[in-house]
């Protein structure tokens, strides 16, 4: 690999729900101001690894984990960490654009009064700031007020996007955020993050292995709860070092 900046490193992360071994050893680095993708076959746990790195997992019962995942050197697992703070840091984005049934302006301004911010300029101020961030502005500036469940699926995956970096996030996980998108909003979507690895550290679950290679600058493939390979994205898609890689990236399996 190569002398960039890491953001997060997992060690030695296992991950059980109940008696389902679902993550085992995963160590991975996340890299400053880059893409890293995590493709692999259905099931192998990439989901769960990215839900590890700011603690959604604790919700689910019965899940036990073990290892550690750093964050500038801290570990989000330590008992004193305040969860709501860790998840204003480290933001994610699901696979379904998950829209408040509020206005436009609302879910974008929900996160900031959440943690105490009730100046309307000064909110007024972030909505923009959030909108233009996520390459929506333009698209809703006449329409703030209105409910954000008119907009169509696109635009709402963008509002989430602007919902995530309204707390001014330092990472930003994304959950397959384009598989309920139409190929243009997904170009648009592709587009937005690679704007947005400037400002933050961005980890992408995608089932597309050319979105993979369009955006990422490292790609980790993940099989059965391991990471068979982590690699600089086009070295992964054209020398990959393991077999397991080679026969998923040409389609022998997944
Ligand atoms: N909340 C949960 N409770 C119990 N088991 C779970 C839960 N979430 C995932 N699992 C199990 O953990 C394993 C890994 O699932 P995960 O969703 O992380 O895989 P994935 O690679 O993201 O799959 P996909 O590509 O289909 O989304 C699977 O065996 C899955 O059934």
């Amino acid at each position: 690999m190569n002398t960039n900046t890491v953001k997060i490193s997992s060690s030695n992360l296992n991950l059980y729900y109940g008696s389902n071994h679902a993550l085992k050893d995963v160590n991975l680095e996340l890299y400053t101001n880059k893409i890293t993708a995590f493709i692999g076959p259905s099931g192998c746990g990439k989901s769960t690894y990215l839900k590890t790195l700011n603690r959604m997992n604790d919700l689910v019962p019965n899940v036990k984990i073990e290892g550690e995942v750093l964050l500038d050197g801290e570990n989000i697992y330590d008992q004193r960490v305040d969860t709501t703070l860790l998840r204003k840091k480290i933001g994610m984005v699901f696979q379904q654009p998950n829209p408040f049934p509020m206005s436009i302006y609302d879910n974008v301004a929900y996160g900031p009064r959440i943690h105490g911010i009730k100046n309307k300029s000064e909110l007024d101020d972030i909505v923009e700031k959030s909108l233009k961030g996520a390459a929506l502005w333009e698209e809703v500036s006449s329409r703030l007020k209105k409910s954000a469940l008119g907009l169509s699926g696109g635009q709402q995956q963008r509002l989430c996007i602007a919902r995530a970096l309204a707390v001014e996030p330092e990472v930003l996980l994304m959950d397959e955020p384009t598989s309920a998108l139409d190929p243009i909003s997904t170009l648009k979507i592709e587009d937005l993050m690679d704007e947005l690895k400037e400002k933050y550290t961005v980890a992408i679950v995608t089932h597309n292995m050319q979105q993979a290679t369009r955006i990422a600058d490292h790609t980790a493939f993940f099989l059965v709860g391991e990471i068979v390979e982590y690699a600089p994205t086009t070295e992964l898609f054209t020398v990959p070092k393991d077999k397991r890689t080679e026969d998923y990236i040409t389609g022998r399996f997944g």
